[in-house]
């Protein structure tokens, strides 16, 4: 309580009533040029700019040079003439605390559950830089997930950066939500990048529900804020994981999706005067998106981690697309989903033969990886006579390993839609057991 006290009476002691104010010079591209705010501002700060004849227009500091700070508003700058007032407005420092946990809030600290939030101490840097390299700790151990397929042959340890590779609607969001309640954390962070207002609702409501609210904090911008608000969004989800990092607790950050933190910042460079070189994506987008990504991961001795998964939107399992290719390049693997195994009706969609977990083989026994391999080969020998299997072209005894794989796939396919109780080490009994079990009746895929 005394602490709580503190904080307010520091926010009080630093709260200015002085408030700069530029006029509108030229309007350029989308980019309204204010004259005399050059000594007072900087890059992000939020401007409102009075209209004569509309309602005030919010925006955020773009670009500085010496005779003009240039804004870029969050909608269309109609209305807007020479002379009108800007008025810089200081903002609320980010502080994340304890208080957020259970909360949803916007990226800039406001909350959006009605509910009066109590924020931290001192406001922290939305773009922090990673810890640095040599002082990170190695990742750490198997995390249980809930999931037997990810606890056996797609593991997540500690601090390890995953991709999740969905189209639209093949079960993402219940994917994210399972793992938000089920995987080991002190905190989870979920960063809703871009979705829509009734989906935000929706996943918190219902996908989520109270019970998984209770450690988790929801950081939100929605489709139809600014592309500066979604923008930040991923960064400020990111900043409250290194808050609770920093305290020394393990926290899963879950982002939903890079995609939409991508196209929000394509339209900001593209605005800045940027040209698009990556399929339609300016060349800034690989910095942005490899720093975002690096801030997850193992903390400095002394502090927690941040295990992360980042959700990209894969339009006809288009795995080279820009944001796809460059987050591949940059984690320690993915999990693709099927719409194929969706529409089939077994969740979660795993394609597990495309979905790949870079912390093998040290995050397993020498006994657990010659499951895994196992699981793979027979995979493989599956797939690749699909359709020959399907068409009922396939007889038994000309390639033993297939015989195997076709008698094996009903319970393997079922053992992919598990859901775990119990920890790692029962999914794995039950993997093996399942492999060692005497050869039933051959059945078609
Ligand atoms: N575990 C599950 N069990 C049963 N059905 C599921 C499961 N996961 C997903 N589904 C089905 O798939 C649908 C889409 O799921 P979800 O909303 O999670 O997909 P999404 O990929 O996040 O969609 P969007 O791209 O629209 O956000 C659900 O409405 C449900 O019918």
């Amino acid at each position: 309580m005394k602490t709580d006290l503190d904080l307010l009476r520091r926010a009080i002691e630093h709260a200015s009533l002085l408030r700069p104010m530029g006029r509108v010079d030229r309007i350029s591209s989308g980019i309204v040029c204010l004259s005399g705010l050059t000594e007072a501002a900087r890059i992000g700060d939020q401007l409102i700019l009075h209209r004569r004849d509309a309602a005030p227009l919010h925006g955020e500091v773009l670009q500085i040079d010496r005779a003009h700070v240039g804004m870029l508003p969050e909608t269309a700058p109609d209305g807007v003439a020479i002379g009108d007032r800007a008025v810089l407005q200081p903002l609320a420092p980010f502080a994340p605390s304890a208080h957020w946990i259970g909360r949803v809030i916007d990226p800039y600290g406001v909350p959006l559950d009605g509910r009066p939030l109590m924020c931290g101490g001192d406001g922290c840097n939305l773009m922090n830089p990673p810890p640095a390299a040599v002082t990170r700790r190695a990742m750490g151990a198997r995390i249980p997930t809930g999931l037997a397929v990810l606890n056996t042959i797609l593991p997540i340890v500690e601090g390890q950066r995953i991709g999740l590779f969905a189209g639209s609607g093949v079960g993402k969001s219940r994917l994210l939500a399972q793992l938000a309640g089920q995987m080991d954390a002190d905190v989870v962070v979920i960063a809703l990048i871009g979705e829509r207002g009734r989906e935000v609702n929706d996943f918190v409501q219902r996908t989520l529900g109270p019970e998984k609210m209770k450690r988790a904090v929801v950081v939100a911008a929605t489709s139809d804020q600014s592309a500066l608000a979604r923008r930040r969004c991923a960064w400020a989800a990111m900043s409250v994981a290194e808050h609770f990092r920093d305290t020394g607790q393990n926290v899963l950050f879950l982002a939903d999706s890079v995609t939409r933190f991508a196209e929000a910042h394509r339209e900001i460079a593209v605005a800045s005067g940027e040209s698009s070189v990556l399929r339609g994506f300016p060349a800034s987008l690989t910095p942005m998106i490899t720093s975002l990504c690096e801030r997850a991961g193992p903390g400095a001795p002394g502090q927690g981690s941040i295990t992360a998964v980042f959700s990209v939107l894969v339009a006809g399992s288009d795995m080279d697309e820009p944001v796809a290719d460059i987050l591949r390049g940059v984690l320690d693997g993915h999990i693709v989903l099927s719409r194929e195994i969706a529409e089939r009706g077994r969740f979660p969609a795993i394609d597990v033969g495309r979905s790949v977990s870079r912390s093998l083989p040290d995050a397993a026994s020498t006994e657990e990886n010659a499951t895994i391999g196992e699981v793979r080969r027979l995979l493989g020998a599956y797939e690749q006579s699909e359709v020959m299997i399907k068409a009922g072209l396939y007889s038994e005894g000309t390639d033993p390993l297939l015989d195997r794989a076709v008698q094996r796939w009903p319970e393997l396919d079922a053992f992919f839609a598990r859901s775990e109780g119990e920890g790692i080490s029962d999914s794995f009994d039950r993997l093996t057991l399942l492999l060692r079990r005497a050869a039933g009746t051959v059945r078609q895929g």
